[in-house]
């Protein structure tokens, strides 16, 4: 398999390449040249697999240069840290599936990838005898996934962007108690979207990026959007045995559109009908909701919710998307990626009716959260964290009757315990890993949203052979 960009402007490289690269040294993103089909036989081969199994099986249609054995054993050794044989459960509560994707180390979706991209960097240096330097940023979740894959890996420093006092007292905590030598937390005045545009200017300085080995957790990188295919196949093969209609919706609560993205694959890759809708949900933060309901990709500010690892508007794996809306065309998606950074829009009303026939979508206000996380529990005893509670206010909005439904829970509500429980009226039991964190020692920078102070912090810290 051979790996391309948004913007035309590399030569095509390997998935491993593509895993170093991180960034395209063209400016743009790294899509597959193309997207392997996976059969109606071969498809239902796979009912019986195990989750690694069925991880293997999807990503190997992706990856041909890391030998069987060895890409069996770094998926093995990645969800080997999840707190249940299943790695990602799927549950029934009312007429919707939840498929709970927080069973790994730091509570959230995060970690079914970056368990992995951990495992694979940490192969691939000790193989080129190398070094990295992590460049990353996150409005909460991705920085304490990417942290706990790779704490104490010998030949890797990770520098984190968080907005200082815009990611909940948790998820700030979870990163910040690591006090690991290779960890470095640095809080910005500014958003997640200041931190994401500070990364990829940096990435953008080739010499810089050469030159102290830097590597991307961001969903910029390829394979975290590959390794989050996998739950959606193995979603769609639970629902199936399960329902009587095949073909599954799934409604996807939506910040960066990574994980979208990748139900967007899922459903081009496997066989006709298997996915039908993908349901983008968004709080506040509503540009993409509004692109797909107006056909209008226009940034406004980033206001603070009670979802906050979805206040973000300049979604970075749009572009993935609109590479495949102009037809793969490099030159046009460049245009349009450049008038975005000029103009802070791009008009695709005439790309309506396609955008629709991929997307429905739906925005959540702050009360439908709150109402939504406290209706389910009263419900069916379930409690969802507010970034699932987008998902689902949008599913009951749009479910169809007799198509098999499926939600995605992205966190633990124990990571937003102060919302949940104000929804609820109950004090939440809090897992293990998250208790007592307030009481930990804790290290984290704070500076300015400024290219140039982060560059010269990761000079200073980064790691050389
Ligand atoms: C808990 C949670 N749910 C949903 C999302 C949205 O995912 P994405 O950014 O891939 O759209 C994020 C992060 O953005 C998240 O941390
Ligand atoms: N919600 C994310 C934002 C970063 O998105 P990513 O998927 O590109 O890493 C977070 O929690 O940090």
């Amino acid at each position: 398999m051979q790996y391309i960009s948004t913007r035309g402007g590399i030569n095509p490289v390997s998935f491993t390449e593509a895993v170093l690269m991180g960034l395209a040294t063209d400016g743009g993103l790294i899509l597959p040249r193309t997207i392997p089909r996976i059969g109606s036989e071969t498809y239902a081969e796979w009912q019986e697999l195990s989750y690694q199994e069925l991880a293997f099986e999807v990503m190997s249609r992706f990856i041909d240069d890391i030998p069987e054995a060895e890409l069996r054993e770094l998926i093995s050794r990645s969800y080997a840290s999840f707190d249940t044989e299943e790695v990602v459960p799927l549950v029934h509560h009312g007429s919707l599936h939840i498929v709970e994707l927080f069973h790994g180390p730091t509570l959230a979706f995060k970690d079914v990838a970056l368990q992995f991209l951990g495992n694979i960097f940490e192969y691939l240096l000790e193989k080129n005898d190398s070094v990295m330097n992590i460049l990353g940023a996150t409005s909460g979740d991705t920085g304490s996934a990417a942290i706990y894959g790779v704490r104490g890996k010998e030949r890797i420093n990770i520098f984190i962007l968080h907005p200082h006092e815009r990611v909940s007292k948790i998820q700030e905590k979870q990163m910040t108690t690591v006090t690991d030598s290779n960890v470095f937390n640095i809080a910005i005045r500014g958003t997640f979207d200041d931190g994401q545009a500070i990364v990829k200017s940096i990435f953008n300085d080739l010499d810089f990026k050469e030159k102290q080995h830097l590597g991307a957790i961001n969903s910029i990188n390829w394979a975290r959007v590959l390794a989050q295919v996998v739950y959606y196949v193995h979603a769609c093969l639970h629902i199936a045995s399960h329902e009587s209609d095949k073909a599954t919706d799934f409604s996807v609560p939506t910040g960066n559109f990574g994980d979208i993205f990748a139900g967007y694959i899922a459903k081009r890759m496997l066989p006709e009908g298997t996915i039908r809708k993908l349901l983008l949900a968004t709080n506040s933060n509503d540009i993409l909701s509004r692109m797909v309901q107006d056909g209008d990709y226009s940034l406004s500010e980033v206001v603070p919710t009670s979802s906050p690892s979805m206040d973000i508007q300049s979604a970075s794996n749009f572009e993935r998307y609109l590479y495949y809306l102009l037809d793969e065309d490099p030159n046009r998606t460049t245009q349009a990626m450049t008038r975005f950074v000029e103009t802070g829009s791009i008009d695709l009303t005439d790309f309506r009716d396609q955008i629709q026939r991929d997307f429905v979508a739906e925005k959540a206000t702050e009360a439908d959260v709150s109402t939504c996380i406290a209706d389910f529990y009263k419900k069916h005893g379930y409690i969802m964290d507010p970034h699932t509670a987008v998902g689902v206010h949008c599913a009951l909005k749009h479910q169809r009757k007799g198509i098999p439904l499926c939600c995605l829970a992205t966190a633990h509500p124990g990571k937003f315990g102060d919302i949940v429980e104000a929804a609820i009226k109950k004090t939440l039991e809090l897992p293990e890993s998250i208790q007592n964190l307030s009481d930990k020692e804790s290290r984290c920078e704070l500076m300015d949203a400024d290219r140039n102070l982060i560059k010269d912090f990761v000079k200073k810290h980064a790691k050389h052979i």
